[in-house]
């Protein structure tokens, strides 16, 4: 089905024209209306102020010139323009044009959501996590933001690729085999097979507790450090039975990762999940070319990037450093050989990076380092979503007691616990089965909610208070805005009302009606919006304001008891197509909507 144009676009094409008539010699003077919702009307455009001044043009006057321009009144989308204000434009959209354009959206499965016109090939680095290390509330904040824009840019028709970059290579890796080799049992199951209900959390112990073994006979015993250290190189080196044990580290990460995963309500492919290991062979060609090209010379031993624009605070140069005068790699070789994999192999031509804000200046460099060598070239487009640090309730950077990161295995599992309380206090009658389920999908859905409201490049406070409250911007209020929605439309099906596809448009809407239905109309730009700026907050924030026109509609407006039969089914169109938007929107940020709660 072709696009739906959408209302806004509709009155700003008719501006567009009207001002290009009162305008013609001055092609050169761009023209943008700049139309916005308002209360006033239902749009203001402000556009005309700062052209009058650029034209040194009275403001009211240019304006009254336009609005005899703009086409309005019967039979046309615009019923009304008046000039307001110091030059203002305030404009009434007509009855029929609201309500059949949202009916043209109904009638759709994609809401009138349109396919990118140029979809391009996305590369996305998200949810990294470490092997043989906890997730922690960061890796929260990669994989939810990343889960959110994947699902957003593919249902735009963008073509994603998805990169798990974890961290599954280094030095650390020579300890740990090492160990292994010396204590072989140190990671049975102990005749568990593994998979199980904890299976997750038995493998971190495991985990944990072959780390912390490894870690301190590295500390105390030089033969054991030696040992490891050689154990790295056979590992780079490939050999057989190092790669081994080092497949059993990462399969038992796998496992926990996957229970994480699991209860995140989130999906990860094991077939994108390409860690550094991935590039290992890449690492000697990608330093080699860097070295001949010159963009990276040796400095004290090490192969080095310079800039002219990085200091440090004293002043002198901060390279980039893509390999130790050890001979060992680096963190930055790994991601420059990844750039050439995911734009020269892959075809990527937008590589997004939602990454802790900490490394801004990794990626400002690598990025840089890229470019110059040439593999990013102009037509690539290169980002490093930021996104600010989860703090506690003290203001300072969610740790524990002990002063360490947060296990997010912990928070969720509390969050599914507060939820299971709300849940079970609002509908006394659930089973116990019924309480766990929705339980899980309003804590979870509550703490990806919270995480996607805030807009990604700020620091938010960890409060599951207020993350699982009914009332203010949570995702508990927008699921019970759906729930009621579904509760109405059950009844009505009972009764005999079901939701019609065409709502009669010569009926006048109430405000509540109007406010609800304009904003129904702004889906398509929501996600436009998204996938240009890369900022799901802004759908959070759409998704709430349609909840809020929701409920205020649903307090002014009678539906199954409105006046008329007519009434009644506009408004139960009405509630249908909130639902769908409701619904549809949450999906793309990865949270349910339970039919009932
Ligand atoms: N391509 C990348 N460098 N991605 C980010 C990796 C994040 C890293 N594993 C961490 O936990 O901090």
């Amino acid at each position: 089905m072709a696009a739906v144009q959408s209302l806004a676009s509709l009155v700003d094409q008719r501006l567009a024209d009207a001002l290009a008539a009162v305008l013609p010699e001055r092609e050169g003077v761009a023209a943008d209306p700049l139309l916005r919702r308002s209360d006033r009307a239902d749009f203001q455009a402000n556009g005309i102020l700062a052209l009058a001044k650029r034209l040194g043009r009275n403001p009211r006057e240019l304006a009254a010139e336009v609005v005899k321009r703009v086409p309005a009144g019967d039979g046309e989308v615009i019923s009304s323009v008046e000039v307001s204000g110091p030059g203002f434009l305030n404009i009434t959209v007509s009855d029929e044009a609201l309500l059949s354009t949202l009916a043209e959206r109904a009638a759709d499965d994609r809401l009138g959501v349109p396919f990118a016109q140029r979809p391009g090939v996305t590369a996305i680095d998200y949810s990294q996590p470490n092997v043989a290390k906890e997730m922690h509330v960061g890796h929260l904040r990669s994989t939810v933001i990343g889960d959110a824009l994947v699902k957003i840019l593919e249902h735009r028709g963008e073509k994603v690729i998805r990169r798990h970059h974890i961290g599954d290579w280094g030095t650390q890796f020579g300890m740990l085999i090492q160990y292994l080799t010396e204590h072989p049992q140190e990671l049975d199951h102990g005749g568990e097979t593994g998979g199980g209900e904890d299976g997750g959390e038995a493998a971190m112990s495991r985990l944990n507790r072959l780390y912390k073994s490894s870690r301190a006979l590295f500390d105390s015993d030089e033969g054991f450090k030696e040992r490891a250290r050689a154990r790295v190189v056979s590992l780079q080196a490939g050999d057989r039975e190092t790669l081994d044990l080092w497949h059993r580290i990462v399969d038992e990460s796998m496992i926990y990762f996957r229970a994480v995963y699991d209860l995140l309500d989130v999906e990860i492919e094991e077939a994108d999940v390409v860690g550094e290991s991935a590039y290992n062979d890449m690492l000697d060609e990608t330093c080699r070319l860097l070295e001949e090209s010159g963009v990276a010379e040796i400095s004290q031993g090490a192969l080095c990037v310079f800039f002219d624009d990085i200091k440090g605070q004293d002043g002198s140069p901060v390279p980039l450093i893509v390999r130790k005068a050890d001979g060992g790699y680096g963190y930055a070789a790994t991601d420059l050989s990844a750039i050439r994999d995911r734009v020269g192999t892959l075809g990527a031509d937008t590589l997004l990076y939602v990454v802790d804000a900490r490394q801004a200046l990794h990626f400002r460099m690598v990025f840089e380092t890229a470019r110059r060598a040439g593999w990013l070239h102009d037509e690539v487009r290169a980002v490093h979503l930021q996104f600010g640090t989860v703090l506690g309730k003290d203001g300072k950077p969610f740790k524990t007691r002990a002063g360490e990161s947060v296990r997010l295995i912990d928070l969720l599992e509390e969050a599914v616990r507060r939820a299971a309380g709300v849940v079970a206090e609002k509908d006394p009658k659930l089973t116990e089965a019924e309480v766990a389920e929705r339980a899980a999908q309003v804590g979870i859905g509550a703490v990806k909610y919270a995480d996607l409201s805030t807009s990604m490049s700020r620091d938010y406070v960890f409060d599951l208070d207020r993350m699982v409250s009914l009332n203010g911007d949570t995702s508990v209020y927008l699921q019970y805005a759906y729930a009621r929605i579904q509760s109405i439309l059950r009844k009505g099906a009972d009764r005999g009302d079901s939701v019609r596809p065409l709502a009669h448009p010569s009926l006048t809407p109430e405000p509540a009606e109007r406010a609800l239905a304009l904003h129904l109309d702004e889906f398509d730009q929501t996600l436009r919006s998204v996938t240009e700026t890369y900022e799901p907050h802004r759908l959070a924030a759409y998704l709430y304001t349609l909840a809020s026109h929701f409920t205020t509609f649903y307090d002014q407006c009678p539906v199954l008891t409105a006046d008329s039969e007519a009434a009644v089914q506009n408004r139960l169109f009405l509630c249908d197509l909130t639902a769908r938007t409701l619904h549809r929107g949450m999906a793309l940020l990865g949270i349910r909507t339970p039919a009932r709660l």
